[in-house]
């Protein structure tokens, strides 16, 4: 198969796969995020819950299609809840998204983003500092929650943590990269605008979790979202006058995307499977 040919056409099938199922989405995510991750969520089309109190956790995740899980404002009380929700998504066998905001700044965000890799997100959603950070393969120049290093610096790191964790992983940025270790698709939506709106990557997040709760290949799911997410965010770009009013505009066009914009927007390109 092609796998750039189909892209398009499987970011617009994928789309509407969440529109009429409407997945419910459970969401541990930072303070900030809360409201951008759930409102985009919603434009999709799927159902949003933040719920992130240990002693429910558990529960919510038998009755969620797929978890996320976000460690932008780390506290201790909330690590466990993340462990619990983790552990019990993967013994259920349900898809969980890991985005490890600001991993390379900490050592407490270190330490808590290893113990959940080892509980084998399904995908890993992050910038490229981020990742870079996360597979250890170099040191980060990690500037608080934003990048300082390109998509394509954090390529290598990408593939490895895709082929140790078994899993996907996305890297965003200017071009977003989404690798299985195997097969990897580089995505050129977005606008720079987008970088001037705090928990627009968070929001991603969530939505990648709307998007694995419908498709069980996971590359599909992540490069999906990641297309739908930038070009929703591009064609905010072009009728908003600055960051305010990307953000309303973001929401507006994720919810009323069609297929000739999907179609004819997104803009893939992937590489054979390497070796
Ligand atoms: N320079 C850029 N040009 C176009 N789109 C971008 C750019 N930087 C980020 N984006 C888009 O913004 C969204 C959030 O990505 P990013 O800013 O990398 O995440 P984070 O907020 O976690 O750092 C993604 O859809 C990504 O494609
Ligand atoms: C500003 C900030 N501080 C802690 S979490 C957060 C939001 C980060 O959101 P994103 O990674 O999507 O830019
Ligand atoms: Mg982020």
């Amino acid at each position: 198969m092609n796998l750039a040919d189909n892209l398009a056409e499987e970011s617009w099938e994928l789309l509407q796969r969440v529109r009429e199922r409407a997945p419910l989405v459970q969401n541990i995510t930072n303070f900030v995020a809360m409201d951008a991750a759930a409102n985009a969520v919603l434009a999709v089309g799927a159902s949003p819950a933040m719920v992130h109190a240990v002693e429910e956790v558990a529960e919510f995740v038998t009755v969620a299609d797929a978890l996320t899980i976000n460690i932008g404002t780390l506290s201790s009380a909330w690590v466990e809840s993340m462990r619990v929700a983790a552990r019990t998504a993967a013994r259920l066998g349900k898809p969980w998204v890991l985005d490890p905001v600001g991993v390379g700044a900490t050592a407490f965000r270190r330490k808590t983003a290893t113990e959940l890799l080892d509980l084998r997100p399904t995908i890993v959603r992050g910038n490229a500092s981020e990742i870079i950070a996360l597979a250890g393969l170099a040191q980060a120049r990690q500037k608080g929650v934003d990048s300082t290093q390109t998509t394509a610096e954090a390529e290598a790191s990408a593939m490895l943590l895709a082929r140790t964790l078994g899993g996907t992983v996305v890297v965003t940025g200017a071009v977003d990269l989404v690798t299985d270790g195997t097969r990897t698709v580089r995505i050129a939506n977005g606008d720079p605008l987008m970088t001037r709106v705090t928990a627009l990557g968070c929001a991603l997040t969530a939505v990648t979790g709307a998007f694995a709760a419908v498709e069980k290949d996971a590359l599909l799911a992540a490069t999906a979202a990641t297309a739908v997410f930038g070009l929703a965010g591009e064609t905010a770009a072009k009728a908003a006058r600055g960051p305010g009013s990307l953000r309303a505009a973001l929401m507006d066009t994720l919810h009323g995307l069609d297929a000739a914009v999907v179609r004819a927007g997104v803009r893939v390109e992937a590489s054979s499977p390497s070796t």
